[in-house]
């Protein structure tokens, strides 16, 4: 029996052992070169540190709090689409985890478990990440739906107008599997049998229209606190404030977008000066042990979000 874990780049190791080739490929890709990928992670091992001695650290404290809902560290689950790839449990166990580590999860838009069955699986403080479709009416129902079932935030995902040029899912004919939430809302058929008929899919569904002035229509249907992710400029940091979201996450999707955008953690310090405090910021990309969470609060993060998805196995 191989040996158990002890990071996580050794669990992606045994997720690609064990999980089929197209789903390995789905969850570990990111867009064309996969230049993104790579510097996502290299970023954080070209910083280091400058350690004090002597400092008593006998006692210490890794909660924090995420508008007002108080976690036992700066780690939260990140949105991930269809986890029942990898657990037929799906999105229901990784809430449970996020219960018992007493942490928040993320619900991805394109989960395999529904929002109701999430919601009654367990207390864990959820958020709903929202992509909004051409058929708006869709996301005015997933977002009453999320308020119904207890979830406490919106995540606006901003960067995924077109879904990016993965590769690996074109080679591999990647079939979209069930989007749960959208049963009887949008239909599911197969479109494509050329290529990744996720981008297909994407591509019909998506509202590549979205723009600045959406999120006061996002805010006139909803009371939720609303959180979005994709930023990586000082000018949209600006922007996201003055429209009044409640928090930014700096994220270039896990590199699974727009491929050449830089890596996170180095726009990460340009976006907290831009926001001087008005909103908390969380990032994602490429954080894979401690050290990496210690980097980006170390440069103004309040905490870091991370996919789970491999943890099912
Ligand atoms: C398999 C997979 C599926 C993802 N699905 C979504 C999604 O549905 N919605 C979303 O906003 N982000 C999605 N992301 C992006 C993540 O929320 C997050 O930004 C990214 O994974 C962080 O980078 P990391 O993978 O290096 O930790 C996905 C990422 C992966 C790896
Ligand atoms: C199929 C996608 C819309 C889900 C997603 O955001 C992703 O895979 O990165």
């Amino acid at each position: 029996m191989a040996a158990e874990p002890v990071n996580l780049n050794e669990f992606q190791e045994l997720a690609r052992l064990a999980l089929p080739k197209m789903y390995y490929d789905f969850y570990a890709g990111g867009a064309e070169d996969e230049h993104t990928l790579k510097e996502n992670v290299e970023a954080f091992h070209r910083i280091t540190f400058r350690p004090r001695i002597l400092v008593d650290v006998s006692r210490i404290d890794l909660s924090t709090t995420i508008l007002d809902y108080k976690i036992s560290a700066p780690i939260i689950i990140a949105p991930t689409a269809w986890h029942k790839l990898a657990n037929p449990e799906g999105e229901v166990a990784t809430a449970r985890a996020a219960a018992s580590c007493n942490t928040i999860m993320v619900l991805s838009f394109t989960s395999s478990s529904s929002i109701e069955e999430v919601a009654a699986s367990c207390n864990a403080v959820c958020f709903y990440q929202l992509y909004v479709l051409k058929k708006r009416d869709i996301a005015a129902t997933l977002v009453q739906r999320a308020e119904r079932n207890g979830f406490k935030a919106l995540v606006l995902t901003a960067d995924a107008p077109r879904l990016g040029r993965r590769e690996a899912d074109i080679k591999n004919k990647m079939i979209k599997p069930q989007l749960k939430n959208l049963e009887g809302l949008l239909s599911t058929k197969v479109s494509s049998d050329t290529g990744s008929n996720l981008e297909a899919d994407a591509r019909e569904a998506m509202d590549a229209s979205l723009s600045w002035k959406d999120l006061e229509w996002l805010r006139s249907i909803t009371n939720l606190p609303i959180l979005i992710k994709g930023i990586l400029t000082r000018e949209d940091a600006i922007k996201a404030v003055e429209v009044g979201v409640a928090g930014i996450i700096v994220s270039n999707h896990g590199a699974r977008q727009l491929d050449y955008s830089p890596a996170t953690i180095s726009v990460l310090e340009e976006v907290v000066h831009a926001v001087k405090g008005r909103v908390p910021i969380l990032m994602d990309g490429g954080v894979r042990r401690g050290t990496d969470v210690f980097k980006a609060l170390a440069l103004g993060a309040q905490a870091v979000l991370v996919s789970f998805s491999q943890l099912h196995l």
